[in-house]
């Protein structure tokens, strides 16, 4: 069986229209749902957001099922110079842990943050999704709104792409052996922002990973 994560209901509600034979249950407050899609066994699970979450939703998921391979999906976002646009489809090679260490001060030159835990985390990139865009994702603790700090992340890391759980389960999946793909759709490009991303926006943008993840289930099947 192959597991699925995504951070919310909304980034994930095609897919689960598409599922047959539904079965829904939570266990410690996590989320999944099981079916299938052309004939491929899937676990859906919606983990919550952010690193917590994530681990916790990926070490019951591992404990309790046999899962041959995971995706991690859903939507992120694109750093500045990534040449990145809102709707592209981005796969991670690596994931680090971006955020985790001493914020000095808040400007963002070299000596405003002291890093503790900058781990990186390799991904499985099969070869159907060698020609999308890749490269380097970056999990924070919060979404980043700040172009100077956007900068100072993506330059300091050589990051295309942010998001909320990928380093948690990717850390997970290295534990227990279990191949992981992370592949997302990008909701908005990192920079100066006073407000969170609209329903619309969300449900928009998650569209398009999910068409590209029922439209290839096949394909992730036979290379997990
Ligand atoms: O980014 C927002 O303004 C926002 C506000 C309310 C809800 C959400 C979500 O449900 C998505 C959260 C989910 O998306 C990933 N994500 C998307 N954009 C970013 C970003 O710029 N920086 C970090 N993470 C991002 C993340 O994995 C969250 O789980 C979003």
């Amino acid at each position: 069986m192959i597991a699925l994560f995504f951070a919310t209901e909304k980034e994930c509600e095609l897919i689960i229209n598409s599922l047959s034979n539904k079965q829904f249950f939570s266990i410690k407050t996590v989320s999944f749902i099981k079916g299938k899609i052309k004939d491929v066994d899937l676990l859906l699970c919606i983990s919550g957001i952010g690193k917590t979450s994530a681990t916790l939703a990926s070490v019951i998921c591992f404990e309790k099922f046999s899962i041959k391979g995971t995706i991690v999906s859903g939507i992120g976002g694109a750093y500045p110079s990534s040449g990145l646009d809102i709707g592209s489809i981005v796969v991670a090679e690596k994931e680090i842990f971006a955020d985790e260490g001493l914020l000095r001060n808040c400007n963002a030159n070299i000596d405003s943050f002291i890093f503790l835990n900058s781990e990186e985390i390799l991904l499985y990139v099969p070869h159907f999704l060698k020609t999308l865009p890749k490269g380097t994702f970056l999990t924070v603790s919060s979404c980043t709104g700040n172009l100077e700090r956007a900068i100072f992340l993506e330059k300091n890391f050589n990051g295309i792409c942010e998001n909320m759980e990928g380093a948690a389960v990717a850390k997970v999946c290295e534990i227990y052996k279990i191949p992981c793909i992370e592949i997302r759709s990008i909701s908005n490009i990192v920079t100066d922002r006073a407000e969170l991303l609209s329903l619309k926006e969300i449900s928009k943008a998650s569209m398009i990973v999910q068409k590209f993840i029922l439209e290839h289930i096949k394909l992730f099947e036979e290379s997990l």
